[in-house]
């Protein structure tokens, strides 16, 4: 049976880039994702903004929304500090499992924990079944039109705090305009624009930073 272009990707990382050396894997994606095969990575360019609002949080306890073949997942994962963790939500069942082998050989796999399903089936779940008070961090990353009542959700069910910081990809390129209006015309939201490029080409994308007020 035909491997998937998520199968070529894991596979690439599986023969060429280092066990335990999670670099060497977001390394080996992103050689691969822009001289063979394009895929929804967030990428180098916008991994650096990711990687600086990171290392600016210093998160104990995370939250991405979009695990996909878990390039970002182990992104984040290799800035974390010692006891921090990373709860990843993908729905796809398929790109879970790579995810998890993707993780496993970066060797992050004892700071993320990943969560096969909806988001809004989970994100009720996270107090009581995941043992969440409040988040620090949120990377959204997954359907586009899921980033607003998925932001709403997480207001709703108590896991954002004061100075909860939400990161949000693909702000222009596929965009989300219900997402954007409404953090920015929030005044429980300070936002904050990173205009930079959609992974791997030269078509405009930007990132919006998002801290909640409380
Ligand atoms: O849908 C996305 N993510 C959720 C997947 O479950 C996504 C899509 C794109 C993209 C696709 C097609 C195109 F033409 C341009 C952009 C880019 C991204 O970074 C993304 O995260
Ligand atoms: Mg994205």
């Amino acid at each position: 049976m035909n491997q998937s272009k998520e199968e070529r990707i894991l596979n690439f990382v599986l023969q060429h880039a280092v066990r335990g050396d999670p670099q060497s894997v977001v390394d080996h994606i992103d050689k691969y994702c822009s001289q063979k095969e394009w895929a929804m990575n967030v990428g180098a360019e916008k991994g650096l903004i990711l990687d600086k609002t990171v290392e600016e949080v210093k998160p104990s306890i995370s939250l991405e929304l979009g695990t996909y073949c878990g390039y970002s997942a182990v992104r984040i994962a290799r800035l974390l500090k010692p006891n921090a963790h990373l709860i990843t939500i993908e729905f796809n069942p398929t790109y879970a499992a790579i995810a998890k082998q993707m993780i496993e050989f970066a060797g992050v796999q004892d700071k993320v924990k990943i969560l096969e399903g909806p988001a809004e089936e989970i994100i009720p779940q996270l107090k009581k079944k995941h043992e969440v008070e409040t988040l620090d961090f949120v990377f959204l990353d997954h359907w586009k039109e899921r980033y607003k009542p998925d932001t709403v959700l997480l207001e709703e069910c108590g896991l954002l705090r004061r100075g909860t910081v939400l990161l949000a990809d693909n702000i222009i390129c596929p965009g989300a305009p219900d997402f954007l209006s409404y953090v920015r015309n929030n005044n429980r939201f300070e936002c904050t624009n990173y205009l930079s490029h959609l992974e791997y080409l030269k078509v405009e994308d930007a990132m919006e930073k998002a801290v909640f007020l409380g």
